[in-house]
């Protein structure tokens, strides 16, 4: 608890690394790393998938014991073993997933989230206490609902409000804007950048948009696998200077063209699908759509309008409740045979969960679809562990995942790293049908342009894709054809020739 009367808030904090170093067995992930980041300032973390960022955030939150080096505080070394410590010395960190709980209100989140919540709560004194605290923040949340009813921007206002009102000056934000729309993320920066200003709050914020950093960053660090190669006033860099120090002099993959086809017949149809999210509630509500040989259809929507739900009834992770699916105008069911039969292939969301055996190899991972089949499978059914590595190692290649060898668990890639490895399995064989959600989520801007290109390729060879996508350039940039999702349903359906910004923007809203 602060030391301070709760009408003076505390100033913002400074914060140094001094030779920060963290090896993971023989994987040297961050190597004598020294960053600064001054007092009231908002600072950016850049760095490829895998750079070492949030390993870098870890070691400071105390969640990582760093190999080497230290952290010091307002110019002062700072013992910090563990998050709690962090926390006792003002610094918090906002995650990219949500950690509040849905069927609470903003109010009892704020007031449980302290690390002394009182045994008995008095929730008029406490209230009283937050509507105070409110008074002085810029951001307003609605305080009497559940958090489960409040939209993704204010979901993501109330996890930094939280650490303020934990009284945290220092707040670690990873990625805070991957799942705002752009008028939001405008809103959220431009809001803590006035604080910041105001010499209340320091902020180091890793991101991979340029946008945000150069519209709201006062100074960058950039990363590039494990070193620290740049840092300084993002006034005195361009964006190309900056993306120079992030990737070298790897090649950038020019965008794949899109090639013109006459019309080709219909692959995949969802036939008045119904389905139920995990709470039992109505979120598939009677989706027709059908995607042609050769062609991306790209479903757009703000999340929480049953695009997840869809995508789970497409991966077979979840039963439709009513309704058909057909490839090829046969009947389908998105079972392992199926899949292989009609090779039919994807990305579900978070696909370490998903899409992984998270414990397992990424060499096994990556041969997971193919391990029943020569020459992975020997004809008893027995894995040659051969074959399997060497075809991880070839695609390990050519995705350019980052890892220290092909025998590493997964779950110990960065998730950039597990989301092209995941790709490479998915989209490096005879790909008819492609289901993707959000594939970009998080990839730096090589790989972005380098999925993306893969997904153009592989409708270039005529397969079916689906792609569904919270990224509206995204869609813009890849799809033929242009579905809204608006409250579990898909009645706007448009050729991209005829998609235009703000009727999308109109039919996303419900409109
Ligand atoms: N617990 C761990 N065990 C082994 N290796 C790890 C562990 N955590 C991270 N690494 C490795 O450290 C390196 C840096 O990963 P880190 O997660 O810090 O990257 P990042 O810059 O945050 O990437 P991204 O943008 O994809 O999130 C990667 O090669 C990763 O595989």
């Amino acid at each position: 608890m602060s030391a301070l009367p709760a009408a003076e808030p505390r100033r913002a904090i400074g914060l140094e690394t001094r030779g920060m170093t963290k090896i993971f067995g023989s994987l040297v992930a961050l190597e004598d790393c020294s960053i600064e980041v001054r007092p009231g300032t908002l600072h950016a973390l850049l760095g490829e998938n895998g750079a070492g960022k949030s390993t870098l955030v870890k070691c400071i939150m105390g969640f990582y014991q760093p190999t080497r080096g230290e952290v010091l505080i307002n110019g002062a070394p700072a013992a910090i073993a563990n998050p709690r410590d962090a926390h006792a010395h003002g610094i918090g960190m906002v995650y990219q997933h949500f950690t509040l709980v849905p069927s609470l209100t903003a109010a009892e989140n704020l007031v449980i989230s302290q690390a002394h919540p009182p045994a008995v709560i008095d929730w008029r004194k406490e209230k009283k206490a937050l509507e105070a605290f409110l008074d002085r923040m810029p951001f307003k949340v609605p305080l009497d609902v559940p958090v489960s009813a409040l939209s993704a921007g204010e979901k993501q206002k109330l996890e930094i409000l939280k650490q303020l009102f934990l009284d945290q000056r220092f707040l670690i934000l990873d990625e805070p804007t991957s799942v705002l729309t752009p008028g939001e993320a405008d809103e959220v920066l431009g809001l803590l950048r006035g604080m910041t200003e105001a010499g209340e709050l320091t902020i180091l914020m890793i991101s991979h948009k340029f946008r945000e950093v150069t519209a709201y960053a006062d100074d960058v660090t950039v990363l590039r696998r494990g070193r620290m190669v740049g840092s300084g006033k993002v006034s005195d860099l361009s964006v190309d200077a900056m993306s120079r120090m992030m990737i070298g002099d790897t090649k950038i993959r020019e965008r794949a063209a899109r090639q013109s086809f006459e019309a080709k017949p219909v692959v995949l149809e969802l036939a008045g699908l119904f389905a139920e999210d995990e709470g039992g509630l109505p979120a598939v509500e009677g989706v027709n759509l059908k995607v042609h040989a050769g062609e991306i259809v790209g479903i757009a929507g703000v999340s929480g309008n049953g695009q997840s739900t869809l995508i789970e009834v497409l991966s077979g992770q979840r039963e439709a409740t009513d309704g058909r699916l057909f490839v090829d105008g046969e009947p389908y069911e998105p079972s392992r045979q199926h899949m292989a039969k009609f090779k039919v292939f994807g990305l579900p969301e978070e696909p370490l969960k998903n899409a992984a055996v998270p414990r397992m190899t990424v060499a096994e991972n990556i041969a997971f679809r193919s391990f029943d089949q020569p020459p992975i499978a020997s004809k008893w059914g027995f894995l040659s562990p051969r074959p399997m590595k060497k075809k991880a190692r070839e695609l390990i290649a050519a995705y350019r995942v980052k890892t220290p060898s092909t025998e590493e668990p997964i779950e110990n890639l960065s998730g950039g790293n597990v989301q092209r490895a995941i790709l490479a399995r998915e989209l490096s064989g005879e790909v008819e049908v492609l289901i993707v959600a959000n594939p970009c989520f998080g990839l730096d801007f090589a790989s972005v342009s380098e999925i993306r290109s893969q997904i153009m390729d592989q409708r270039n060879r005529g397969a079916a894709v689906l792609l569904v996508s919270e990224d509206l350039d995204e869609i813009l940039e890849l799809a033929d054809r242009v579905a809204v999702m608006s409250g579990g349903r898909i009645d706007y359906v448009v050729p991209i020739a005829e998609a235009e910004r703000n009727a999308i923007g109109k039919a996303m809203a419900g409109h």
